[in-house]
């Protein structure tokens, strides 16, 4: 099996020591040679990378493992990118979520005006990242995690139309498959799912088990019975609570098909304004619990000398299915995820070229994704009002215009209100001055 070299952008992510503590447990699926963490972050770098010295010298000392904040180092022959950014880091995430809470509207990470911020932030650098790639690793595979990436996706799709070693993920599906298959007592290894939407904008129609049945409908109902409760609910913050505690709303209202908990922000933007604080929010809790414990468990591991008695940097949903995905490329596995693709007929009354997000075989060539058909005229309602957002978004930051973004905003079912939508982009444009180009 070959070797791979791997970089991972955003080395300095919170969620990086997860991801490395999974590829140490994935070395028989995906070999490895070479692992760099790069980040523009050389405080953030050092720790993580300290760490992650440690952790691969006690669990897979044949790798060789650099940190760097050097891009000419990260970038140079590589097998596979893995991409985590955070363009402005979280004091920009506190503003994508406290502005548009201020000013009356839902203020979240990805989606609404605060994804809106996000993705113009995020464009820049992703299009930098890809150029450096290309000129320094031709061939490297690039696999992005980088939010939002509904519209990272449907930029990089518009700017590199001819690439086709970029693939865009979201771990929110497989999370969500993990827990209904704790629900069902099921091996969720043995469950498929079927899938389509947008990213963090999406149902699950199917949930298939080894015999072929269709465990759906038992699970809507234990919803609807008993509520729903993410696997790992120990280790959740109260708003990654509540957020799963909406899917028994939205199956309520809406029982054809299991909901992305993503879309509660645009079935119920009222309630979940008059539910959220503007001076504390996800930001505040990620501060205080995931940020503050991966870094000082980084920390004490370093001082240490041993990462064998760490529980910080367990694997959970994301770090397996980032090597899993990879191991699927690489050795040709043809294993199905859920992904981002280029529409192209899958859903065949949406636009060609929305990103939308199903089930795909993933090999060597890259996925090859499954026909979805139809959708009904709901689903296909809220898509294409979503899409249209997406789509004046990117083109909002291709063509520097203010009144793409205008069209955007308003568009967009968080917001609704061409009044609101001024007021909110007016805002975020004095926020994101030194991020966004300047919009005309
Ligand atoms: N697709 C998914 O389902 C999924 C799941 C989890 C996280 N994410 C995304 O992963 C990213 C990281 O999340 P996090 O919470 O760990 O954030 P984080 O701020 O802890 O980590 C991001 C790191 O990226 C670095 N960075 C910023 N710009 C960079 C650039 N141009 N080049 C290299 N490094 C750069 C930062 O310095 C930081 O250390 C975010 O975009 C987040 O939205 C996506
Ligand atoms: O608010 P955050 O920073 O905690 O999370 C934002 C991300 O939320 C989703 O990721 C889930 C992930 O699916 C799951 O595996 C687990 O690790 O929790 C994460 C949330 O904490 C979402 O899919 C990402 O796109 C978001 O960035
Ligand atoms: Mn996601």
């Amino acid at each position: 099996m070959k070797k791979n070299n791997i970089v991972l952008v955003g080395g300095g992510s919170t969620w990086t020591p997860g991801i490395l503590k999974a590829m140490t447990t994935h070395l028989d699926a995906f070999a490895l040679n070479r692992v760099v963490l790069y980040d523009i972050d050389e405080k953030r770098q050092e720790v993580i990378g300290e760490f992650a010295k440690i952790l691969f010298k006690e669990e897979a000392p044949e790798v060789e493992l650099v940190y760097t904040t050097d891009k000419e180092v990260a970038y140079k022959d590589v097998d596979f990118v893995f991409c985590q950014m955070r363009t402005g880091g979280f004091d920009m995430r506190e503003k994508d979520e406290k502005i548009p809470l201020s000013l009356g509207v839902i203020g979240q990470e990805t989606c609404g005006p605060g994804g809106f911020a996000y993705g113009l932030r995020s464009i820049k650098d992703m299009i930098e990242m890809v150029k450096d790639v290309r000129r320094l690793s031709p061939d490297a595979w690039i696999l992005n995690y980088t939010n939002p990436a509904a519209i990272v996706s449907l930029a990089l799709d518009k700017i590199f139309p001819k690439e086709n070693k970029i693939l865009n993920i979201c771990d929110q599906p497989v999370n969500l498959l993990r827990s209904y298959s704790k629900l069902i007592d099921h091996d969720v290894n043995k469950l498929e799912p079927v899938y389509f939407g947008l990213n963090h904008f999406g149902w699950f129609t199917q949930i298939y088990d080894e015999t072929g049945k269709d465990r759906a409908p038992e699970l809507k109902e234990i919803i609807l019975k008993g509520g729903f409760r993410p696997v790992d609910a120990e280790q959740r913050d109260q708003s990654w609570l509540d957020t799963y505690a909406m899917v028994e709303d939205m199956l309520t209202d809406f029982p054809d098909y299991l909901p992305n908990t993503y879309l509660q922000y645009y079935l119920y933007p009222e309630y979940k304004l008059s539910t959220s604080d503007p001076k504390r929010t996800r930001t505040d809790e990620v501060r205080a619990g995931r940020e503050k414990n991966v870094f000082a468990e980084c920390r004490r591991i370093v001082e240490n000398g041993t990462a064998r008695d760490s529980k910080v940097v367990h694997n959970d949903a994301h770090g397996d299915m980032m090597v899993e995905v990879a191991a699927s490329i690489a050795n040709n596995l043809r294993k199905t995820f859920i992904v981002m693709v280029r529409n192209d007929g899958i859903v065949s009354n949406l636009p060609d070229d929305s990103m939308v997000e199903v089930n795909a075989s993933l090999g060597s060539n890259g996925p090859a994704p499954y026909a979805v058909g139809k959708i009904d005229t709901f689903y296909k309602g809220l898509i294409e009002n979503q899409y249209a957002f997406e789509k004046l978004t990117v083109e909002a930051y291709m063509e520097e215009s203010y009144g793409k973004a205008l069209q955007a905003l308003t568009l967009n079912r968080t917001i609704g209100d061409a009044k609101k939508a001024r007021k909110v982009l007016d805002a975020l444009i004095e926020a994101n001055a030194e991020y966004w180009p300047e919009l005309k």
